[in-house]
């Protein structure tokens, strides 16, 4: 069971309805193309055709047919456009306006979601105190900041060396984030030298790496036994075309045209179901909604255009 603000749902549920999805022939061209892309990078793990004749998740040989080996989560074609912009990080008016802008929402769930599974006091100066944190593709590090000021150990990594230059170089003007480790690296290259940690984010990244499944495994191998992994994404929905394309790339100019592609936008359901099959157990979600009329962010129940869960390493 995973619940959202305000509801329980169940995940058994969540996975009948992505099986129907994948299964149905009537589903969009669209909807097949990407599900299989989010599955297996190119290399369809199973098709309209080959549907799962049963409601319950499929086994791991029909998602996981042979395919080519993994080569990392790096799209060089995604990460040339944030290594294009990495000199506005921390321009609060720039292309990162809605991180900027986001960013006391998220933190808030990210807080929230920590305390709560970690057992920690969140109404004190330093809630965060004494977990080790990764955030996997932070960009200038706009969370790793806060996360260091709660207290946490963090360490931010970036597949772009220009990033992690510009993260590193605003950190050490403040004491209170100079404690953050960065490193250009990727989450599998850490998973090679065993490094763990007790919580692992990765915000709005997902939908920017080459193979989303096996990004999700490599962030659940760094989640310590009962850690947690924070993801948040966009989903694939025609509010969030409208909204975080044609809106926030094309009619305001909050971002570069093309930041984004919409066919790797990922739904609440498929996440969930990258998530089971890492081996993470979905706590909570939430999502990040923006109303134009308050001109303020907020977490809710609509996750229709971007959302964040939170999860727990399974036992094994
Ligand atoms: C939309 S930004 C999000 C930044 C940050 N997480 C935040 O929310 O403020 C996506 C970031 O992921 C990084 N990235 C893309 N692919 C990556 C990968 N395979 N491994 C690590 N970082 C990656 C990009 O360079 C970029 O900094
Ligand atoms: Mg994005």
């Amino acid at each position: 069971m995973w619940r959202t603000r305000g509801c329980l749902l169940q995940s058994s549920t969540l996975f009948r309805q992505s099986l129907r999805v994948l299964s149905s022939n009537s589903t969009s061209a669209v909807g097949v193309s990407n599900i299989n892309q989010v599955v297996s990078d190119g290399t369809p793990s199973f098709t309209a055709n080959e549907s799962p004749t049963s409601a319950e998740e499929p086994s791991q040989s029909r998602f996981q047919k042979p395919k080519e080996k993994y080569k990392g989560s790096i799209d060089n074609a995604e990460t040339a456009k944030f290594a294009a912009i990495a000199e506005t990080w921390w321009d609060h008016y720039g292309p990162y306006k809605p991180l900027h802008a986001m960013n006391p929402v998220r933190l808030s769930f990210i807080r929230s979601a920590l305390c709560h599974h970690f057992r920690k006091d969140g109404d004190t100066a330093k809630p965060l105190d004494g977990l080790k944190v990764v955030d996997v593709g932070c960009g200038g590090g706009l969370v790793c900041e806060p996360l260091a000021r709660m207290g946490a150990q963090v360490l931010g990594v970036d597949a772009v060396e220009k990033n992690i230059k510009v993260a590193s170089a605003h950190a050490i003007q403040d004491p209170s984030t100079s404690s953050i480790q960065y490193r250009c690296t990727t989450a599998e290259q850490l998973v090679l030298e065993k490094q763990e940690f007790d919580a692992v984010l990765a915000l709005e990244v997902i939908e920017h790496v080459a193979d989303p499944m096996e990004f999700c495994k490599s962030l659940a191998a760094l989640a310590k036994k009962d850690g947690m992994v924070i993801i948040s994404t966009l989903n694939r929905s025609i509010s969030s075309y409208g909204l975080a394309i044609v809106g926030a790339e094309y009619i305001l100019g909050w971002l570069p045209k093309g930041t984004h592609d919409w066919s790797k936008f990922m739904t609440p359901e498929e996440l969930a179901l990258l998530m089971n099959r890492a081996s993470l157990s979905m706590e909570e979600m939430a999502g990040i909604v923006f109303s134009p009329l308050t001109q303020r962010w907020s977490l809710s129940d609509d996750t229709s255009v971007d959302y964040i869960a939170s999860s727990v390493k399974k036992q094994k």
